[in-house]
């Protein structure tokens, strides 16, 4: 049995039923119909996540931070040493990163998963220690990781979702951190939607021209090595031999998480590149996961764009954005909480005495 089965049986389709019935809702609303523009649409995806209309508030809200290192580093692909990585880590669970304070403005918890930092990180509190290993090994000379590895950073993320459900949340959202990880994005993206390395390669945190050329090469040389031009991989074995091949541990646990929150029916807002690299494999893995996503924001990568219309997932917000950590989703967060309450507290035409020029 595939390691993941549970997990993949679990993801059923979100709920025709509450949809429909959502839609009618949205109709009878004191405004005009249509006026909440993409509003509506979240509003009728959480109602169908839920299998519920009106849908739950999605409070409480965590953020799970995925760590890890990458073997393809080693090629020159990022201005940042790999060090940063360990450190950063650090500064989450010290309070001081963006994503502390973005999680402290949308009233979000934030855990910090270690699924593969390239050293040992001290205790911590809010550091969950899930190492699979130090660092992946270098995408462009061979697979990042075995197939075991892979499956392990999975069933990690599937396990930080169901924990976090577990404990009472509402709402995932999802967070990396991991220098070279753009690398890694671009190969995954290339990979599963067909498209050429230089359409999908990005500068990451800034690299110059000269790096960023080398950067194309080094994402086309890992697809070459790793077989995997041509065909776009399909199916549960092929995606997930796909993401060992040039995913991260940290994408291959955010894929688990997407699974887990699918799983468990509550909505996931998928933050920048890393996140939507890693929701191409759970779409492969599990295609109905999708319906459980939510496009926070729209990262300044360009592969990002080209995952998300993949996915045919549209981005909340547009802030040109290249931070990672969980930046964007958080951010998204309160637009899905709005789309929700409107189901809620908003008076009908028939229960407030406002003329409908429909009825
Ligand atoms: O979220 C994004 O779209 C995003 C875009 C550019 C950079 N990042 C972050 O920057 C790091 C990777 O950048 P790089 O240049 O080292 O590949 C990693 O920690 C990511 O969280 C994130
Ligand atoms: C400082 C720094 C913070 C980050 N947060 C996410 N990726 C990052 C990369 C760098 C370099």
């Amino acid at each position: 049995m595939h390691p993941l089965r549970q997990t993949i049986d679990a993801v059923v389709p979100i709920d025709p039923g509450a949809m429909a019935q959502a839609r009618e809702h949205q109709d009878r609303l004191t405004k005009p119909r249509g006026s909440l523009g993409v509003l509506e649409d979240v509003a009728v995806r959480l109602a169908g996540i839920a299998g519920a209309c009106p849908p739950p508030l999605p409070t409480p809200v965590a953020l799970a931070v995925f760590a890890a290192d990458h073997g393809v580093h080693a090629q020159g692909v990022s201005p940042w040493p790999q060090e940063v990585t360990a450190q950063m880590v650090a500064n989450f669970t010290a309070g001081g990163a963006v994503a502390n304070a973005f999680a402290a403005q949308v009233g979000a918890s934030l855990t910090v998963v270690d699924v593969g930092v390239a050293s040992d990180l001290p205790p911590a509190p809010g550091l969950l220690s899930r190492k699979v290993a130090y660092g992946t090994a270098d995408l462009s000379e061979g697979p990042a990781m075995t197939g075991e590895q892979a499956a392990e950073a999975l069933a990690a993320g599937v396990r930080v979702a169901a924990d976090l459900v577990a404990s009472g949340n509402r709402c995932l959202v999802t967070g990396d951190m991991g220098i070279a990880n753009t690398t890694a994005s671009a190969a995954l993206i290339s990979v599963f939607t067909g498209r050429d390395a230089a359409a999908v390669t990005g500068r990451g945190t800034g690299v110059d021209d000269a790096m960023y050329h080398h950067k194309i090469d080094v994402v086309q040389r890992a697809l070459r090595v790793n077989g995997l031009e041509g065909a776009v991989p399909e199916g549960p074995e092929a995606a997930v031999r796909a993401l060992a091949a040039v995913g991260g541990l940290e994408h291959a646990a955010i894929a688990g998480f997407v699974l887990g929150a699918a799983a468990a029916r509550v909505p996931v807002i998928l933050d920048g590149v890393i996140a939507g690299s890693a929701a191409l494999a759970a779409a492969a893995i599990a295609p109905d996961a999708i319906g459980y996503c939510v496009a926070g924001h729209r990262s300044a990568e360009p592969g990002h764009a080209v995952a998300l219309a993949h996915l045919g997932l549209r981005p909340l917000v547009d802030l040109e954005l290249r931070l990672g950590e969980g930046t964007g989703g958080l951010l998204a967060h309160p637009i899905v909480t709005a789309a929700a309450r409107v189901m809620h507290d908003v008076a009908t035409f028939d229960s407030a005495g406002v003329a409908d020029k429909d009825a």
